[in-house]
């Protein structure tokens, strides 16, 4: 195939290569305005007023400088394009518009019980995306990974030790879990039901764990986390959280549950984690137990060009980036699976971009 030539390139061909790179470079205020739009409380605003409302409604109850208004309306014009809010013809005087919320800025709302406000505001902290600036140098580096290049330590070892960091990557991924739970226990009942016991593995403050067990009474849960996620939970009649290591010791039980652990480790450090799981899961009792349950996602074939498959590749090097791990193709997980004595697996692709496997010694 003859390679693309500048010279040669119709003017359409060159504009289009110029937007194409512009819009990679500033992709980033795509996000910092969407990060503003949360510090302003906007989406919460537009959903307390009721009603579509106005720019200078809006501005009114932000209580902004009045002569930033128009401000205010090209952020509110870049965030429309990007689908966080629709705009609306209202009746008043002449033929006003107004701003109302999309299914995107609801999961932005305060009091959404499958908020991502938290795992926005922790995602778009400085300190969280420092590490992405030094992708460059940590490849010529001897360094685990660009995290530990730009912080020092490993993010578990920086989470023991830096409190408030520790609390916004805890709210994050429980922000995730109580979405992805909403789901699992309308979708996969049949994965967890007859259980008796479930082990979540590195189950942070135990939003699976809680909602599962509850869902499906006589299950009882524990939840196994380093120390400084688990020390102050407090547990109750089905659930019970251990602080441990689990490359060291899994508590048994009838299921392991493995919830975005996995895609943190490298092949060998996985290969470890479910040689673990192996040793602690029941041999099932006819209960429907006796196995690794899986929640992580499966490449899909890039050539095939899948809607998904930036997010997936975006997820890859956040993977890189943050610890030493990765995102697998079915093919990968496969061989892992087998590696560490695994002898059968059934991938349930509820999720979307990720995947339900339960995995069978
Ligand atoms: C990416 S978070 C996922 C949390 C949760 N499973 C979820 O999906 O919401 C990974 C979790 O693994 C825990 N973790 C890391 N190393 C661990 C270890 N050696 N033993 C137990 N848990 C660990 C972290 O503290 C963190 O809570
Ligand atoms: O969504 C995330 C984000 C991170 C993350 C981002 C930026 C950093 O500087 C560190 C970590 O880590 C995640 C993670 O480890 C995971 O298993 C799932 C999601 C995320």
């Amino acid at each position: 195939m003859a390679l693309p030539n500048l010279e040669e390139s119709t003017v359409e061909e060159l504009l289009d290569a110029e937007a194409h790179v512009w819009n990679h470079i500033f992709s980033y205020i795509n996000s910092m305005s969407l990060k503003s739009a949360l510090q302003l409380g906007i989406p919460d605003i537009i959903h307390k007023h009721g009603n579509p409302i106005t720019l200078s409604q809006l501005a009114d109850a932000l209580n902004i400088n009045k002569a930033k208004t128009d401000g205010l309306f090209r952020l509110m014009r870049l965030l429309e394009h990007s689908k966080f809010f629709d705009k609306v013809k209202v009746e008043g005087e002449g033929e006003e518009e107004a701003y109302s919320l999309t299914r995107a800025s609801r999961l932005l709302l305060r009091d959404e019980p499958s908020s991502l406000a938290p795992y926005i505001r922790a995602m778009l902290d400085p300190n969280f995306m420092d590490p992405f600036h030094h992708l460059s140098e940590w490849l010529g580096s001897e360094c685990p990974s660009p995290f530990e290049f730009k912080h020092g330590r490993s993010l578990w070892e920086y989470a023991g030790i830096e409190e408030r960091w520790n609390q916004l990557f805890n709210q994050a991924m429980a922000n995730d879990a109580k979405l992805v739970t909403s789901i699992l226990v309308k979708e996969c009942r049949h994965i967890f039901q007859g259980l008796e016991s479930l082990v979540d593995v590195g189950g942070g403050a135990g939003t699976v764990a809680k909602v599962v067990a509850d869902a499906f009474p006589g299950l009882k849960a524990v939840v196994l986390d380093l120390p400084h996620v688990v020390a102050d939970l407090a547990t109750s009649e089905n659930l019970r959280y251990v602080s441990g290591d689990m490359f060291e010791d899994i508590p048994r039980a009838d299921a392991v549950l493995l919830k975005w652990i996995l895609h943190n480790w490298s092949d060998e450090e996985c290969i470890k984690i479910l040689e673990k799981c192996k040793e602690a899961i029941t041999p099932s009792k006819n209960n429907n137990g006796g196995k690794v349950i899986v929640i992580d996602m499966i490449l899909k074939d890039e050539k095939q060009h899948h809607k998904g498959t930036e997010t997936q590749l975006l997820f890859d090097v956040l993977m890189m980036t943050a610890l030493t791990g990765k995102e697998r193709t079915e093919k990968e997980w496969a061989n892992l699976f087998f590696a560490a004595g695994f002898k059968t697996y059934k991938i349930h692709p509820v999720l979307r971009l990720r995947s339900v496997i339960e995995i069978f010694p």
